[in-house]
């Protein structure tokens, strides 16, 4: 029996390089000359982000394996107007038991957790204490999520509070403006000041790619983020009409790889929103592989979000053992 948990798990039957130790990205100061530097071909990319599936299909008999870590990398996420205790703890004891034990057995695996759990602040308090005696962390959206349009005192504040309710991940939504208008003092700025507040939680930027206009846009924004001092950049706030898309993500994880081949620091990517198939997971498995490398494929360095892609994967993986798919009422995410 092998014993997989948000901390642990093997993609394709080996053990991967575990960043334990990973030092946390520290930041730099904003140096506009290689954010100037950024460019991008978007046929280019559209073409490599469209070959990628076609490219790299995973063997039928790792298949399973990938979808375990694909799981563990989940920050199982509900971020609903009509969100309450109830449901939030029973996605909390989702998380902990994110596939049904008897799938789990018959795979030869005895446990696995989700990545993180991600709700708003409001929820927080009922996640930390649905988590306890895991060590799954509760992941809190901020800064306005999803707009970003309130005051920035405000901002701050809702950091804070998230961390002092016990969040150990804070999910920011950078200020869209700072980007459309060339602004990148102002959005290094806010994003340092977000840190900050965030002390030892980790921070992930969400960049809500969809509303940057270009592609350029988007890798400038992810080096701004990252040298002041992102922990993770992440795609969208799957609230925007398009989410995460291959090629954004193509964009983004080539600045999360020219800041460690500049800095020798290794930051987080999360894509977000619309990811909904075990398929889909697979794919952005695939494009970590290809352009970070496996040291990137954990939890430590990459995350899905996503309220929907566990079932899905639940559902492949009951198919996997049993040769029969379930209907999706038999794989309840909540
Ligand atoms: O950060 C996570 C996203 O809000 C989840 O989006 P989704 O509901 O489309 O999976």
């Amino acid at each position: 029996m092998t014993t997989i948990t948000s901390r642990t798990a093997s993609d394709d039957g080996t053990q991967p390089s575990e960043n334990a130790a990973l030092p946390r990205n520290p930041g730099m100061p904003l140096d506009m000359g290689w954010v100037n530097r950024v460019h991008s071909n978007r046929s280019a990319i559209e073409r490599r982000a469209a070959a990628l599936p076609a490219r790299r299909t995973v063997k039928k008999e790792w298949q399973a394996a990938w979808l375990l870590r694909a799981i563990t990398c989940i920050d199982l996420t509900t971020l609903a107007g009509d969100d309450t205790p109830g449901n939030v703890r029973r996605l909390c004891a989702k998380a902990r038991q994110p596939v049904r034990q008897e799938i789990l057995d018959a795979l030869g695996f005895e446990q696995l957790t989700v990545g993180a759990v991600c709700v708003y602040h409001q929820f927080v308090a009922t996640s930390v204490e649905a988590l306890q005696g895991t060590l799954i962390p509760v992941a809190a959206v901020s800064t306005g999520f999803p707009a970003g349009l309130n005051a920035f005192e405000q901002k701050l504040q809702e950091i804070t509070a998230s961390v002092k309710a016990g969040a150990r991940e804070i999910d920011i939504v950078i200020s869209r403006q700072h980007v459309l208008t060339g602004n990148w003092q102002e959005l290094y700025a806010e994003v340092q000041a977000y840190r900050a507040a965030c002390g030892e939680a980790h921070l992930k930027t969400i960049l809500a790619t969809h509303e940057l206009a270009t592609l350029r846009n988007v890798g400038m924004a992810s080096l701004v983020c990252m040298m002041a001092g992102a922990d993770f950049i992440k795609t969208s706030t799957g609230k925007e009409p398009v989410n995460a898309t291959l090629p954004v993500g193509l964009v983004m994880v080539r600045a999360v790889r020219d800041y460690y081949e500049q800095t020798g620091y290794k930051v987080g990517f999360k894509p977000a929103g619309g990811i909904r198939t075990a398929k889909a997971s697979l794919d952005w498995l695939a494009l970590i592989k290809e352009e970070l490398g496996n040291e990137w494929l954990n939890n430590h360095l990459f995350r899905f979000g996503a309220s929907g892609l566990l079932s899905d994967i639940e559902r492949q993986l009951a198919h996997f053992v049993t040769g029969q798919y379930a209907a999706a009422y038999e794989n309840p995410l909540v």
